[in-house]
């Protein structure tokens, strides 16, 4: 692969490649029907697919890219022996390598970027048959910022030539736009999407102040995001703890590529560097556009806003 291509292009050009593959594995688990559950915390679980995606996406990177920092999700991937070499991607997406990288981009070394991987993203609705909220979600930052991300969907379903794929990859970068979907304008009128598996009184209270003609509620911070780009919702609220930088790194990146914005509910950005905590503490508030986004976050009352900001 010619050295001249900027790492940052190199790095999501490999991120496409090895999202499809934890595709693979997580719909391989999945068919084998042993997920082997691990309880994390209340409503948080782990499956076999979660630690199997999560080795694939960390050691094929970091096989190829040693300087970046990478931080995965799952804590305990099952670390003992070689993965299976099946498992290691070392191809990069050829259309994603021959894109003119942005010029603040070019001179990007290895170390100044940090990868947030979330494996498998809607674990809850995935255990539950929830197949198409699952995303697979690899976000790339540089100066604690997402400049570029995807979002894999691995049960996507898409028919060519008559015949049945499955999976499909999204991806965005800064000042380049975005691929491997359709984009489509917000809904005429107002549809909100928020959790399915995690809301509680405060997350309700939030949606209740939107004045939405509907709410959908769909698992996975990358689905959702996804719902944003294809014009099937024009703001995703969650008014809760709960999200990590893993949840939201990807996300961010696409929908800024594509000229939304997320923050979280006091309409800060959030950071993503190496040393930032994880949890994004003070929730989630994205939209299509800086428009939308205004009007959810002047909606939300400042005593809610409070509340979120006292659990800093
Ligand atoms: N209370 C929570 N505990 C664990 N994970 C959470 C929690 N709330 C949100 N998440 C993570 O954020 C994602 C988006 O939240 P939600 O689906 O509730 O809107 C979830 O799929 C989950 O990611 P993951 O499935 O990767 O663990
Ligand atoms: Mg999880
Ligand atoms: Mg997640
Ligand atoms: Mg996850």
């Amino acid at each position: 692969m010619s050295t001249t291509i900027p790492v940052i292009v190199r790095v999501l050009a490999s991120s496409v490649s090895v999202a499809g593959k934890a595709g693979k594995i997580v719909r391989d688990v999945m068919s084998k029907g042993e997920l082997g559950i691990v309880e994390k915390g209340k409503d948080d679980y782990q499956t076999e697919a979660d630690r199997s995606a999560q080795r694939c996406i960390i050691e094929s990177l970091s096989a190829q890219y040693p300087k970046v920092n990478i931080i995965g999700e799952e804590d305990n991937p099952d670390t003992e022996g070689d993965i299976s070499s099946e498992w290691l991607a070392v191809d990069a997406d050829k259309e994603i390598l021959s894109i003119e990288c942005p010029s603040f981009l070019k001179s990007v070394k290895e170390e100044d970027i940090v990868i947030w991987v979330d494996p498998l993203d809607g674990t809850s609705e995935y255990t539950q048959g929830f197949l198409e909220h699952v995303t697979v979600l690899i976000g790339i930052s540089v100066n604690e910022k997402p400049v570029a991300g995807v979002i894999h969907q691995p049960y996507f379903k898409t028919l060519i030539d008559g015949e049945k794929k499955l999976g499909r990859t999204i991806w965005g970068l800064q000042e380049v736009g975005v691929g491997g979907f359709t984009a489509a304008p917000p809904p005429d009128s107002l549809v909100i999407t928020t959790t399915r598996s995690h809301s509680n009184p405060i997350v309700e209270k939030a949606l209740q102040v939107m004045n939405a003609s509907q709410i959908l509620r769909v698992g996975g911070a990358g689905y959702k995001v996804l719902q944003l780009l294809e014009g099937v919702a024009s703001i995703y609220v969650f008014a809760s703890p709960g999200c990590k930088k893993w949840d939201t790194c990807a996300p961010e990146a696409v929908l800024n590529a594509a000229g939304g914005k997320l923050t979280d509910i006091l309409g800060n950005y959030y950071k993503y560097g190496a040393s930032e905590g994880k949890p994004n503490k003070t929730g989630v508030l994205a939209a299509v556009n800086g428009e939308l986004h205004n009007y959810a976050l002047t909606r939300i009352p400042q005593e809610l806003k409070d509340k979120l900001a006292s659990n800093k």
